[in-house]
């Protein structure tokens, strides 16, 4: 049986932008090996509750979070918490992407170097094996050393995807992940969100309810701050609870 066990938990979160309250006291449990989907109008909050998770709002200047986010017994929000450490445990993808510009090798084994691993033969493997789970290696083993920047915008994303795995971690923020895509290369990421949710706690902030709706366990629907419901996806797509999901997912606002 696939026992799931809570990965993640954000505990009466609230995040400012100077006066602005843009997240009001949400909590959110996410799981191990399931994918979460954060949907909602814009403006509504999904990315600022996103990006707190691993307190990149930390380099946003004027920005203030209160409430707690807990992780391997620890509250991230903690003082004293080493972020690089903590962005090694919950990695993240953006809406564009951002390979350095380095080699498709470099890109990879980047991450797994600065947290200790020197020995090449190890480097090469963890490459390889990343370069597999996203489903690259075939497209790119023959040229490695070359620049990340000449593949094309969906592989540039898988390498992305196969970059933030390189460091282990235990879950994974995609921001948008396929919306600067093309069908095809949009369609590859959804498969592989499909076969890395067997290791990672996955949550994705998403535009496209279809997408929401294929690739997700779980949706939160955000509006204005808040969470307004919170349920397995196919409920919230079939049978929301409360009228204002039911308005917003059959196209009423938003
Ligand atoms: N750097 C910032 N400084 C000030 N206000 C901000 C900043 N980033 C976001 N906001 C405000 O916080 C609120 C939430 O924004 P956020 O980008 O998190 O929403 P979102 O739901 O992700 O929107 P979208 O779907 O358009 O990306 C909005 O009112 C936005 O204007």
């Amino acid at each position: 049986m696939n026992v799931k066990e809570k990965e993640l938990s954000a505990k009466q979160l609230s995040v400012f932008y100077g006066e602005k309250e843009a997240i009001k006291g949400v909590s959110l449990d996410f799981e191990a090996r399931e994918v979460t989907a954060l949907i909602g109008p814009s403006g509504c909050g999904k990315s600022t509750f996103l990006r707190s998770l691993n307190r990149m709002n930390d380099t946003i200047g004027g920005v203030r979070t209160t409430g707690e986010i807990w992780l391997d017994g620890i509250n991230i929000n903690d003082t004293g918490v080493d972020v690089v450490l903590l962005r090694q445990r919950i990695g993240m993808v953006w809406q564009r992407p951002n390979p350095f510009h380095k080699s498709i090798y470099e890109n990879i084994a980047f991450g797994p170097r600065y947290h200790g691993i020197k020995n090449k033969k190890v480097l090469d493997e963890i490459v390889e094996d990343c370069l597999r789970k996203a489903a690259l290696w075939e497209e790119t083993k023959d040229r490695l050393h070359q620049s990340a920047l000449a593949l094309s915008g969906g592989q540039q994303q898988r390498l992305c995807i196969a970059r933030s795995i390189a460091v282990k971690p235990k879950v994974i923020l995609m921001d948008e992940p396929a919306s600067a895509l093309d069908p095809v290369s949009t369609s590859k990421v959804e498969e592989l969100i499909a076969e890395l949710k067997r290791d990672y706690c996955i949550v994705i902030v998403t535009h496209n309810m279809h997408q929401a709706a294929r690739v997700s366990d779980k949706t939160a629907f955000f509006y204005m701050g808040k969470v307004v419901e919170f349920d397995e996806t196919h409920k919230i797509f079939t049978n929301p609870a409360e009228k204002q999901t039911d308005d917003y997912i059959s196209g009423r606002f938003g």
